[in-house]
Formats: structure tokens, C-alpha cells, sequence
């Protein structure tokens, strides 16, 4: 059996008396499309900060292609392959997609420091920034101001800079959030199609997205994991539907 991308095993955390995670046990296979949804106060934020070492679970374990990570920072996962989005927009809006992609690929690869014009003469930083921009659809935008961009687009620069980290693994804190309908299907379509190398664990309340877009799908409830499964199947389930998709006015 091949290894899971990111696998937590009987996670746990409280606070206090509340069990906000409660014994999740949740595999992400590699170059998964897999999504988490529940109610509001389900515990989904809380599962993400213990996925990226925002908080120290309770109990249990998380384990990154194998390899336990539960004692490392947040900033030692990023570098073993565990990338993230926010749900909030955190772009330099007077760069150009271009110019922030290369910032972030040149922090990956130690070059920080360097000033942009520097960085515009490295043909290596340009050559993979613009080929970032290009894998989530921003190539013919990669040179315009920011701010120029649809948001919808946006967010899609915001997961170019996640994927300039080569991460193996994307948490996605719902990407179409306050994204327009008119784009946030493109938006998803573009999620969908990033290399198969990484694999995707994304939060989405809109369920006509989950359940076009998802491969598989957790659902959780107060903190547990109600069901886990393809599409199909939590669309079907009974008690999804009654604690669940019947609340949303499925
Ligand atoms: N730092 C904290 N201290 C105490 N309780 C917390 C803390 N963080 C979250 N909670 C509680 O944990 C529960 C789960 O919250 P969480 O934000 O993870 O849910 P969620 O599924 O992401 O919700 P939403 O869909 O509304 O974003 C809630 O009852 C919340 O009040």
C-alpha cells in the first residue's frame, strides 16, 4: 500500500473541557483533490493549525509522506514539503504576479536579500516564477499590477507563491472564499489541475465546488469525523445529509 501523503492518527485537542479535534484519523493520498467540510464549529480551522504546527495537538499523531512531524515548527514542515493558503489576501498589490513569485522562489532557494532588479536578471528565478504563473493560469496576467487582478485571480497568485516552496502537500483554507460565482469555477477548475506531484486537503462551505471538484471528502462534525469517502457516496449518505447538507438547504 502506498504511503499517504499527510495521515493524522487519532488526533486530539482541547481546549479545556471542549474536544474541538476528536480522535480524527484521516489519510490524504498522494496527488489527492480532498476536501474538508462540516458545519460552522466543526473543528475544520483548528484540524488545519494542527496540520501546519499552529497549534500543539492534545494527542495523537500527524505524519507528513511517513515521517511523524507533530514536534516540529510550522516552519519545518513548510520546508519538508507541507505548503498552506490563508483565508485572507496577503499580496504585494504594486508587484506583478511575476515579481512576487520570484520574491518567493528566491526565498526558497536562499536569495532573499537580493533586490528585485537583481532578481530580474536571473533567468533561473524568472524562468521557474513564470513557469509557476503559468501552471495556476496567470501567465498572460504575470505582468500587470496585482491590483488589476480579479480576485478570483488573486487568490490564484496566492497559490503560485505556496507552490513556488515545492511543497508535496497543499492545505487550501477555503480558496474561493469571497470569490464572485463567476469565478470562483475557474478558480477551482485551476486547483484541480495543478501537477498531480501535490496532493490538496482544501476547506470549501460551497458545496457545489466540494462536490464538483473534490476527489474525496471528510466530513466533520463537532470535532469527529462523521464520514469519509468519494463524492458520490457523502452526497448519499443519510446522516450527512441530515446533519449536514439538509442544514445548508440541500
Ligand atoms: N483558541 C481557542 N480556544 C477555545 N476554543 C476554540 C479556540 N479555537 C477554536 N475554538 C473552538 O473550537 C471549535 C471549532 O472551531 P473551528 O474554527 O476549528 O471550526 P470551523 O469548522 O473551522 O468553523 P468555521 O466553518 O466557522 O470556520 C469552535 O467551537 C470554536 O469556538
Amino acid at each position: 500500500m502506498t504511503v499517504p501523503a499527510l495521515e493524522t492518527r487519532v488526533l486530539c485537542k482541547q481546549f479545556g473541557a471542549l474536544k474541538v479535534t476528536n480522535e480524527v484519523s484521516l489519510r490524504l493520498k498522494a496527488g489527492g483533490r480532498h476536501a474538508l467540510i462540516g458545519p460552522n464549529g466543526a473543528g475544520k480551522s483548528t484540524l488545519i493549525n494542527l496540520l501546519t504546527g499552529v497549534l500543539a495537538p492534545t494527542s495523537g499523531s500527524i505524519l507528513l509522506e511517513g515521517a511523524p512531524i507533530n514536534r516540529l515548527t510550522t516552519d519545518q514542515r513548510v520546508a519538508l514539503g507541507l505548503g498552506r493558503t490563508f483565508q485572507i489576501n496577503a499580496l504585494f498589490p504594486h508587484l506583478s504576479p511575476l515579481e512576487s513569485i520570484m520574491l518567493a522562489v528566491a526565498r526558497r532557494n536562499g536569495r532573499l536579500g537580493r533586490p528585485l532588479q537583481a532578481l530580474h536578471r536571473e533567468t533561473d528565478v524568472t524562468d521557474e516564477a513564470f513557469a509557476l504563473a503559468c501552471s495556476v493560469g496567470l501567465g498572460r496576467d504575470c505582468l500587470r499590477p496585482t491590483t488589476e487582478l480579479a480576485y478570483g485571480r488573486q487568490r490564484l497568485l496566492e497559490i503560485a507563491l505556496a507552490l513556488a516552496g515545492r511543497p508535496r502537500v497543499l492545505l487550501l483554507d477555503e480558496p474561493a472564499a469571497g470569490v464572485p460565482a463567476s469565478e470562483s469555477f475557474e478558480l477551482m477548475q485551476a486547483i484541480e489541475a495543478l501537477p498531480h506531484d501535490v496532493a490538496i486537503l482544501f476547506i470549501e462551505h460551497d458545496m457545489d465546488l466540494v462536490f464538483r471538484f473534490a476527489h474525496t471528502i471528510t466530513v466533520l462534525v463537532a470535532g469527529s469525523v462523521l464520514c469519509e469517502g468519494p463524492p458520490g457516496q457523502i452526497a448519499r449518505d443519510p446522516e450527512v445529509r441530515r446533519v449536514y447538507l439538509g442544514v445548508a438547504g440541500d
